[in-house]
């Protein structure tokens, strides 16, 4: 197949989702979009913009064929992009059948643990749909929803262990506003995407608390140690977590405005309950689910991540934050 005819179908109604869909419009004649909320799909057809999210966003709907059919996007594109929260996807995909996805590329845009599995969403893509490893990709960041929107120069970066698969979506992703690279690294770059969310969650909760930035710097540091240990450990390539994909995801997430981790961090160092922060939000804080997930899968690893303990300890133990951060400034240099 002619590799610019290969049709995108993207999976989800939220932020993500939404501003993907805005960046390929600039580059792809048509793009099918499939979102739970019908009422949102009428919306868009209406007024081309999203119900709920970046409704700033004026949509280009003559490229786009939205709907709440995921059988019919799935069976319209070639290349399907996960882009919901993790904890939706195993409910959304049970009753699906499964051999419509034979012979699809499948991309995730998700960067969060499947909750029920522990496992991440390359493996359940691999898993659930049978597709073999090459024909897998994720987009990473670092890059906000809300600075796509506002075209605000962000770079992605498209792994794929196939390379010209990852050209051919970079291409896809390139516009006046958003630079891409590509990597190979598929589990590495997964991996670190989902745990940096946890460290933007410290880094909110040590904020409310009323740490300055002379301590995020050191936790921030001790982050990307974590991260590169634990991802060295579990999937040992060669890789500079100094990159983009990696310390750039970090830094964006732990220090940004836009962040939802950072922000549901930030309340529970002010004192909320996890319950009433997550209810505030209304936006889901993928580091939510993957601490307990990451703890679980470190149970086989046994890599010394202080941080994430820290956070388990506070969300799910309801150990005081003031108590587990000050316990947290002896562990860290
Ligand atoms: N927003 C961002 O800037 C970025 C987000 N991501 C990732 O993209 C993924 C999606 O996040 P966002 O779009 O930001 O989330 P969001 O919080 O903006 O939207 C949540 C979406 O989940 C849907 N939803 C709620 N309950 C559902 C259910 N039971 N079944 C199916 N869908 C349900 C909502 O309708 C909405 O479409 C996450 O894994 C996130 O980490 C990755 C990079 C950037
Ligand atoms: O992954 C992101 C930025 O690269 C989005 O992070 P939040 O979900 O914390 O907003």
């Amino acid at each position: 197949m002619d590799k610019s005819k290969k049709i995108i179908g993207v999976i989800g109604g939220g932020s993500w989702a939404t501003a993907l869909v805005k960046i390929l419009t600039e580059n792809v004649e048509k793009v099918y979009w499939w979102m739970r909320n019908e009422e949102a799909v009428e919306h868009i057809s209406k007024y081309k913009r999203n119900l709920k999210y970046l409704q700033g966003v004026e949509l280009k709907t003559e490229k786009i064929n939205v709907s709440t059919d995921l059988e019919s996007v799935v069976t319209s594109s070639d290349i399907i992009i996960l882009a919901t929260p993790s904890a939706f996807l195993t409910s959304l995909f049970q009753d699906f059948p499964i051999a419509l996805f034979e012979g699809k590329i499948v991309f995730s845009a998700v960067k969060g643990i499947i909750p029920e599995y522990h496992a991440i969403p390359a493996r359940f893509i691999h898993k659930t749909f049978n597709t073999p490893y090459d024909d897998i990709g994720i987009i990473s960041g670092p890059c906000h929803a809300e600075e796509v929107a506002l075209e605000r120069l962000s770079y992605l970066t498209i792994v794929c262990q196939d390379e010209d698969i990852a050209d051919e979506m970079a291409d896809k992703f390139r516009t006046r506003f958003i630079k891409t690279t590509t990597s190979d690294d598929l589990f590495g770059t997964e991996l670190s995407a989902i745990l940096k969310n946890v460290y933007a969650i410290a880094s909110g909760i040590c904020a409310g608390l009323g740490y300055g930035d002379n301590f995020q710097a050191v936790l921030i540091s001790n982050a990307i140690q974590e991260i590169e240990n634990f991802i060295d450990e579990v999937s040992p390539i060669h890789r500079d977590v100094k990159s983009s994909a990696y310390l750039g995801d970090l830094l964006v997430t732990a220090y940004s405005k836009f962040s939802r981790n950072r922000t549901f961090g930030f309340m529970i160092g002010k004192g909320y309950s996890v319950k009433i922060a997550q209810m505030e939000m209304d936006m889901i804080a993928e580091g939510y689910y993957a601490v307990k997930s990451v703890m679980e899968i470190n149970k086989k690893f046994n890599v010394e991540m202080p941080i994430v303990e820290a956070v388990y300890n506070i969300i799910y133990e309801r150990i005081s934050p003031v108590i587990e951060m000050k316990i947290l400034t002896d562990r860290l240099s």
